[in-house]
């Protein structure tokens, strides 16, 4: 999926007409479309591929996505399993695993008038940068602790590696420690097996943020804690996310979990973005099909058992991927258009765009109900 601005008239809306025409896809449509969501862009992702030459032919785990992540916004990267999600992750920090080759181009802005082209750095700058500057907390990362390793010989390794100040650094530990309502004497003198699960993610989102960095990116942080824990780490993050303004890139396949938390969300389908935009209007006025039909699909605490609709079929596998929209096999709105042509993204709407032919007719096609207040709308 492109990204695309040619079907956008003066005011913002779209003209179907261009789109049925096919519009332009060259890489400066892609560029104006994607600067004009977002002013101050800390990450510059742009037609970025992941791809594993497997012996089935090759493998496109992410797909030329192109997407711009805002300086201090928090924003949610959202899909099914095997989206593409970590692999979207690895490659933010240059990280992906080998075989994997990474290729397109990620630029970070550590201020408005610097940037780095991360793709292109030693690997000395490259362990600088991560953590530094770019912070990472994987999935299965609570298991990552060394159980022979005090807390506190973890973060004074992760000083040390990083040549940082040692008293500032404690410092900062015990502060992100306390700010994330955990005791530090207590939490730094224990080995992991000591903790809970949740405090243990707790201690692991401190140590990520203890060399400061501006940028941090968590994969799945929560899914192995039970709801109300996964509830109240969210909650800590957002404080801890405006007490240091950090941008955080936060990876979940939980829609209204991530929901309750992010400024803006970027839907996954098929290693490739859906749709991105304002986390209210996603929720409120979905444009993609998947999207809309990921809403029906999504269990909340709000909505009857009877009321959720699985999708029907399955994701694609990334050595076949379907021609044309990678989504059409799966969607009830699928014409011959979508078959054929991989789908530009178009303007939804304010800071909201979509890669589908048919968006103006997903609203009508595919109707969701919004849940009852969410703890989101309450919290605000
Ligand atoms: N080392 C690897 N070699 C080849 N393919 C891989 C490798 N790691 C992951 N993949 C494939 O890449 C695709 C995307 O995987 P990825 O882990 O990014 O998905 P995800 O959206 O993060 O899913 P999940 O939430 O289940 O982790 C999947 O089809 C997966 O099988």
């Amino acid at each position: 999926m492109a990204v695309d601005d040619s079907s956008t008239d003066p005011d913002g809306g779209s003209e179907s007409e261009s789109s049925a025409s096919g519009p332009s896809r060259s890489p400066s449509d892609s560029v104006s479309a994607v600067a004009r969501s977002v002013a101050d862009p800390i990450l510059e992702i742009r037609d970025t591929t992941v791809a594993f030459n497997m012996d089935r032919g090759e493998s496109r785990v992410l797909d030329d996505v192109t997407l711009d992540i805002e300086r201090k916004e928090i924003i949610g990267i959202v899909g099914e399993s095997g989206s593409g999600k970590s692999m979207f992750a690895s490659a933010l920090l240059d990280a992906v695993v080998e075989p994997g080759v990474l290729t397109g181009d990620i630029t970070y802005h550590p201020t408005p008038d610097e940037s780095i082209d991360l793709l292109n750095l030693s690997k000395r700058e490259l362990r600088d940068l991560r953590w530094e500057e770019i912070s990472m907390v994987f999935q299965g990362a609570m298991s990552s602790w060394n159980p022979t390793m005090t807390i506190r010989g973890h973060f004074e390794e992760t000083l040390d590696a990083h040549d940082a100040d040692y008293v500032a650094g404690m410092e900062r530990a015990h502060e992100l420690l306390s700010d994330l309502y955990l005791d530090p004497e207590r939490v730094l003198s224990s080995y992991p097996h000591e903790l809970s699960g949740g405090m243990k993610q707790r201690a692991l989102i401190a140590l990520s943020m203890v060399l400061e960095p501006r940028v941090l990116v968590m994969d799945e942080p929560t899914a192995a804690l039970d709801l109300l824990m996964q509830r109240s780490i969210l909650k800590l993050l957002k404080e801890v996310q405006s007490k240091y303004e950090i941008t955080m890139v936060f990876i979940t396949h939980d829609l209204p979990l991530v929901a309750e938390l992010a400024d803006r969300l970027a839907v996954m389908y098929a290693f490739q973005f859906a749709e991105v935009g304002p986390t209210e209007t996603i929720l409120r006025d979905a444009a993609h099909p998947y999207t809309r039909s990921l809403l029906n699909a999504t269990p909340n605490l709000d909505a009857d058992v009877d009321e959720m609709k699985p999708i029907p079929g399955s994701s694609p596998d990334p050595v076949n991927a379907p021609v044309g929209c990678s989504y059409h096999p799966r969607c009830p709105l699928a014409t011959e258009q979508c078959v054929e042509q991989d789908p530009p993204f178009f303007d939804a709407g304010p800071n909201h765009q979509t890669a589908c032919f048919h968006w103006e007719e997903a609203a009508e096609e595919i109707p969701f109900s919004l849940p009852e207040q969410t703890d989101r709308e309450a919290s605000r």
